[in-house]
């Protein structure tokens, strides 16, 4: 065995990084390993031609109180995020154009007041309208199983017309509205309603953050030391990496995605039904093609550069926009058009996108490029964005949140409580230090 420590954190993003500091401070040695070969998993920051754009997570909410904490700690600066959704254009049935325009038009499927609703809207008006969820912590209470069902029920429940949800279908942050639980979906309108509407970035890149938060690690973070094994032996946790390594630990943090954690093996098992949400719980694909715009081509056709399509491109959300240089803009693929897409070879993706772009917005055609693509679902140590439960899984998400799985504990934005994203990432990660703290008389 080549090392020992009181605490292994295994993944170095926002939970893991807050964990190991959080028990650092608490006098305790911590080692955190990190498969990849950079720290902040899903925030990741990349250098574009019109400067740094953000791969990964993008907002940072107002309310993000502990992440804000590490912001000032380490004397990071903010800009405020300008790109919404209010204005952007529909492209569907035939449409392009504005939602005046879309109200109006023949290719629009919608009747009586839906047909006014911009479709990128539909499902975040259906949940915003009687949200039963007014506390961060109802989505845990057992009366909440009642909106553990299909969203699609819950939509045509809340008025929703079943045109309206295939159009909603269409594009968005969830796999299906059929397979995802209308309570994960309530609780995420519920949380976004705590944060104040201006979200902003870090300036130089949101990655600063977890690059600050590892340099303030007394032992270095292991780069390129995947997790394979963590076994009980004793008194003591034994961390098996790839190349053979064993590290041993009186505990672990296990702060990876659950589509991660599915290849390690653990020992004991986890308690039911925290084991089968490990191996069940899904995390959408999402692809982002990062593109640069060498003209203002939404100066050329009159329309804003937001864009959402029932094509298989769905979403083109702007980065840095300019009138007189070059522009960063994405397109944004989730669900199974992203799968589609990621089994392609890359020239035949951006040869799609591209042409997808030209054919619905022919201002586009020979303004812009693609510089890179991401892909979350092909990502090894990601597997998709982002935690999104199926309709039945809320009780059993519950459950994992709350059991305290003794040295062996987890962490990531999957297991927050209050929030998502980002911050609901550090909550994570501030619950699992708690336990171990507790455990050694330290909390
Ligand atoms: C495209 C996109 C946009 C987003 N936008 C926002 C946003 O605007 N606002 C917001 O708040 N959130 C956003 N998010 C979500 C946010 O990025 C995540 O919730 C948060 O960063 C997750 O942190 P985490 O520590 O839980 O997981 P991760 O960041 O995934 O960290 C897990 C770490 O574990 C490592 N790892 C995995 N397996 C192993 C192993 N076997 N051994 C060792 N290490 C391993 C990974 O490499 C990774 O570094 C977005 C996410 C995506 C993908």
């Amino acid at each position: 065995m080549r090392s020992s420590h009181d605490v292994v954190v295994v993944g170095a993003g926002l939970a893991g990084l807050h964990a190991a500091l959080t028990l650092q401070d608490a006098g305790l040695d911590v080692l955190v390993l990190e498969a990849g070969d950079r720290v902040g998993g899903r925030v990741r920051s990349l250098d574009g031609p019109t400067g740094v754009e953000e791969a990964g997570a993008v907002n940072i909410g107002d309310g993000y109180a502990r992440l804000l904490a590490h912001v000032r700690a380490a004397g990071l600066e903010q800009e405020p995020v300008t790109v919404s959704m209010r204005e952007h254009v529909i492209v569907a049935g035939g449409h392009t154009g504005t939602p005046a325009t879309w109200a109006e038009s023949e290719g629009n499927p919608l009747t009586g007041a839906e047909r006014a609703l911009p479709p990128a809207l539909i499902v975040a008006g259906a949940l915003a309208r009687g949200n039963p969820l007014t506390g961060a912590r109802d989505w845990m209470s057992p009366g909440a199983a009642t909106w553990d069902v299909p969203l699609t029920d819950h939509l045509r429940s809340t008025g929703v017309s079943d045109a309206a949800i295939a159009l909603a279908d269409r594009a968005g942050t969830f796999e299906t509205l059929e397979s995802t639980s209308a309570l994960a979906a309530l609780r995420a309108a519920q949380r976004a309603t705590r944060h104040a509407p201006q979200t902003s970035n870090i300036v130089g890149g949101n990655t600063r953050l977890p690059e600050s938060m590892a340099a303030r690690l007394r032992t270095p973070v292991r780069l390129g030391s995947a997790v394979t094994a963590v076994r009980e032996s004793g008194n003591l946790m034994v961390v098996e990496l790839g190349d053979g390594e064993r590290i041993a630990a009186g505990h672990v943090v296990l702060a990876v995605p659950f589509t991660s954690l599915r290849s390690i093996a653990v020992e004991p098992a986890l308690p039911e039904p925290v084991a089968r949400l490990v191996a069940e719980l899904p995390y959408p694909a999402l692809t982002k093609y990062h593109l640069v715009a060498d003209r203002p081509f939404w100066e050329e056709d009159g329309l804003p550069p937001v864009m959402w399509t029932t094509n298989r491109i769905q979403r083109l959300l702007p980065w840095r926009l300019a009138d007189d240089g070059p522009s960063a803009l994405a397109v944004w693929v989730t669900g199974r058009d992203a799968r589609v897409l990621d089994a392609l070879g890359e020239r035949e993706q951006r040869r799609i996108v591209l042409d997808e772009l030209a054919r619905v917005r022919p201002a586009t055609a020979g303004a812009v490029e693609i510089t890179r693509i991401v892909s979350w679902g092909r990502d090894p140590w990601a597997g998709g964005a982002w935690a999104m439960p199926l309709p039945g899984q809320m009780a059993a998400l519950a459950a994992a949140v709350e059991t305290d799985t003794g040295r062996l504990q987890l962490a990531g934005e999957h297991l927050s409580v209050e929030d998502s994203g980002m911050e609901g990432a550090l909550e994570s990660g501030e619950r699992a230090a708690a336990r171990v703290l507790a455990r050694h008389g330290l909390a």
